[in-house]
């Protein structure tokens, strides 16, 4: 598997992205400076990993001014999460019999992302199970919802209360509890949901954000997870990740809204759908 370290990935890297650990922290490094607008650039002017304000408003110009369906861009970015943990966790990787996975879905577009991953990871032949227990009450996820049952993948009523059910019973576990819209102090259900999953000893795949984390700032004593699957852009928060592998998904980014943002996006490789950061 090609892991991000050198050759054209890292020379094409500002020195201010995220995902590059040698870096520093945005914003403490030396000769950063503000751009216009008040957009963090490092010492050359390359723009730094949009904040929590700039990924929403990426987000809305992609449905207002470009013309894209929300289910659009969610059954892409949950391929792009989909395929990225089979490059990782390749279904003969599990140590279980099947390889099972828990997808924990949350209120939001993070929670839709996570049921469309699910769907492919069946369709990669992988066993997972879905844990949805907000479900908004709008036709793209009530469709994207029967779409899995009628595929076959079961809904969890309760979620397992010891860390080491989960631990148990699954190979690996999808965060898709909250991405970028997150704010604030987790409120319940959530809280407890994250707390086991705190605890959990299989590997943790969270899709955009780590949930429970500050979009910016992260949260040292928060959900550590294996893997974090960015997407559009890793957010600023993403230089807090320590786990074994980044990837870089949703490559429906058009190439004027990447320079308006200065998103510097590194290429993605041939005809692929995610890119392997670290
Ligand atoms: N353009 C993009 O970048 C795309 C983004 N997508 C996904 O959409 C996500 C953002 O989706 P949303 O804006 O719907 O927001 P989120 O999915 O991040 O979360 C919003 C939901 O979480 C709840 N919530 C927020 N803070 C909470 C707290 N402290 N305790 C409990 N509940 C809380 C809100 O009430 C709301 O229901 C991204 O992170 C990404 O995963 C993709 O679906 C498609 C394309
Ligand atoms: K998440």
């Amino acid at each position: 598997m090609p892991k991000w370290g050198g050759g054209w990935v890292r020379a094409a890297a500002p020195p201010c992205w995220p995902w590059s650990r040698s870096a520093g922290v945005p914003g403490r490094s030396r000769g950063a400076r503000r751009g216009p607008g008040g957009a963090h650039r490092g010492p050359t002017g390359a723009r730094c990993a949009p904040r929590q304000e700039e990924a929403q408003a990426i987000d809305q110009e992609l449905f207002t001014e470009y013309k894209f369906s929300v289910d659009q861009l969610m059954e892409l970015a949950g391929l792009s999460c989909a395929t990225a943990i089979a490059k990782a966790y390749p279904p003969g990787s599990f140590t279980k019999s099947l390889p099972a996975v828990l997808v924990v879905c949350g209120p939001g577009n993070n929670g839709g992302d996570g049921l469309v991953c699910a769907r492919h990871l069946k369709m990669f032949g992988y066993e997972p199970t879905v844990y949805y227990p907000k479900r908004p009450n709008k036709p793209l996820f009530e469709g994207l919802t029967t779409q899995c049952q009628k595929m076959d993948i079961p809904f969890l009523s309760e979620f397992p209360a010891e860390a080491a059910l989960i631990d148990e019973l699954y190979g690996l576990v999808v965060d898709a509890i909250f991405g970028f819209s997150f704010t604030g102090a987790v409120r319940e259900p959530f809280g407890s949901i994250l707390n086991t999953l705190e605890r959990v000893t299989v590997p943790v795949a969270s899709i955009d954000i780590p949930s429970g984390w500050d979009v910016e700032k992260g949260k040292a004593d928060g959900l550590q997870p294996d893997m974090l699957i960015s997407l559009t852009a890793p957010k600023k928060a993403a230089r807090h990740f320590a786990g074994r592998y980044h990837f870089l998904g949703g490559r429906f980014v058009p190439a004027a809204l990447q320079k308006k943002y200065s998103l510097n996006l590194p290429p993605y490789p041939g005809t692929d759908c995610v890119l392997q950061l670290s």
